[in-house]
């Protein structure tokens, strides 16, 4: 993988750049879909690609290696054939999932036993078990087994959580390291920076991180309930810290506002659930603000869902037919509305990297943070 910067903006520490991995390139600031389970939930992986231009996807190693399971993606010859999505993909590393999904765990030094959500099968988790895995999935980028320190938790614990943390790391990168692709292209591993909200364990866990020398890095344990301004000044230290020459990826995050102000921070890629979590429920993400599609101010409103939208469904759409999709709960609905969100993400970071591109980054952030919070 390699990361070469096309600009820097004058005001802030946003920068545009590019991402080159064996199935393409990603231009930066880049939103990543999230398509946990070899599917971003609700969206054909051709609208990805001819309506979206969605450039990377997530999959994830948990659910990845409960369902479909190792056997049959290696059969299939791996996660990119498997769905058919001949783009890059990164997959987190499970470590997260274990603790947000799965019912019994124990954390020991060696990994994680967990129960299966699925079926309560038991399973054991290692860093260089990880590392197997997601050579079997093939993804182009994958993600470091670390502990996602919980929040909020007190400064011992979250002490104690880097350490571990650290050590997984160099057990990772031993394994990562002796090891080749399964299917012919190179894969990239991402290590991740923890640290919680405590700025002498987060300076600490970025050195360590940086030391390593890995071709990207990812910022961890963060949107997990804290407040935002803890966010952005943790992403803050840590990206003073990251080299610039390597992209930084900032994981789990976020509303728009968030992306907006983590780019001005210095990060390069993002992923998280809300655009498709929340399309299912109703939530637009605009230009102009935030739309509760199932309130009943939208009940017969015939304009479109963004006019000024290159997509398709936005352009022949009405407020009240997706109004009605959604509350009767029909396919349709999840499809439109999650087409939409992932679209205005897209837009948002393109846009941000043409501000910073033309150096215009500081205003525009600024001017758009003040709209996008709006409940329209
Ligand atoms: C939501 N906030 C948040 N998500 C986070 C994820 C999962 C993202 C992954 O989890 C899934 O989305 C919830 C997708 O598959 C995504 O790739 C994290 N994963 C790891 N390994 N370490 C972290 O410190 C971490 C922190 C996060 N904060």
């Amino acid at each position: 993988m390699k990361f070469s910067l096309q600009a820097n903006d004058p005001l802030s520490k946003a920068r545009a750049g590019t991402v080159t991995t064996a199935h393409g390139e990603i231009q930066t600031p880049i939103f990543m879909p999230v398509g946990t389970a070899g599917t971003v939930k609700a969206v054909h992986q051709r609208e990805l690609k001819d309506d979206i231009d969605a450039k990377i996807i997530l999959g994830n190693t948990y659910h990845l290696y409960l369902r479909p399971g190792l056997d049959t993606l290696e059969k299939a010859g791996g996660l990119h054939k498997f769905i058919g999505w001949d783009r890059p993909i990164l997959t987190d590393s499970g470590g997260y999932q274990v603790y947000s999904l799965s019912k019994v765990r124990k954390i020991k030094e060696e990994g994680v036993t967990f129960y299966s959500h699925i079926d309560g099968s038991k399973h054991l988790f290692t860093p260089e078990y990880a590392m197997d895995i997601q050579r079997t999935i093939g993804a182009d980028i994958i993600m470091a087994f670390d502990e996602c320190t919980p929040y909020p938790c007190d400064y011992t614990y979250a002490a104690q959580s880097i350490k571990m943390t650290h050590r997984w790391l160099k057990r990772c990168c031993e394994r990562f390291d002796t090891t080749e692709p399964k299917y012919g292209f190179d894969q990239t591993l991402f290590p991740i920076v923890q640290g919680s909200v405590y700025k002498d364990l987060r300076i600490k866990s970025a050195e360590f991180i940086a030391s390593m020398g890995r071709e990207g890095n990812a910022i961890g344990g963060l949107s997990v309930g804290e407040p935002a301004e803890e966010m952005y000044a943790m992403t803050e230290v840590v990206c003073d810290i990251l080299p610039s020459e390597k992209p930084r990826y900032l994981m789990g995050v976020g509303t728009p506002i968030n992306i907006l102000e983590n780019i001005a921070l210095g990060v390069d890629m993002f992923d998280c659930v809300m655009p498709t979590r929340n399309a299912r429920n109703g939530m637009l993400f605009t230009r102009n603000g935030i739309i509760n599609i199932r309130n009943k101010k939208w009940e017969n409103d015939f304009s479109p869902l963004d006019a000024e939208s290159d997509l398709y469904a936005d352009q022949v759409t009405s407020k009240a037919y997706l109004r009605h999709l959604v509350h009767s709960k029909e396919m349709l609905g999840a499809q439109i509305a999650t087409l939409h969100n992932l679209h205005f993400y897209l837009w948002l970071v393109k846009q941000a990297r043409e501000k910073i591109i033309s150096g215009e980054f500081y205003e525009w952030k600024n001017k758009m943070v003040k709209i996008l919070g709006n409940k329209l």
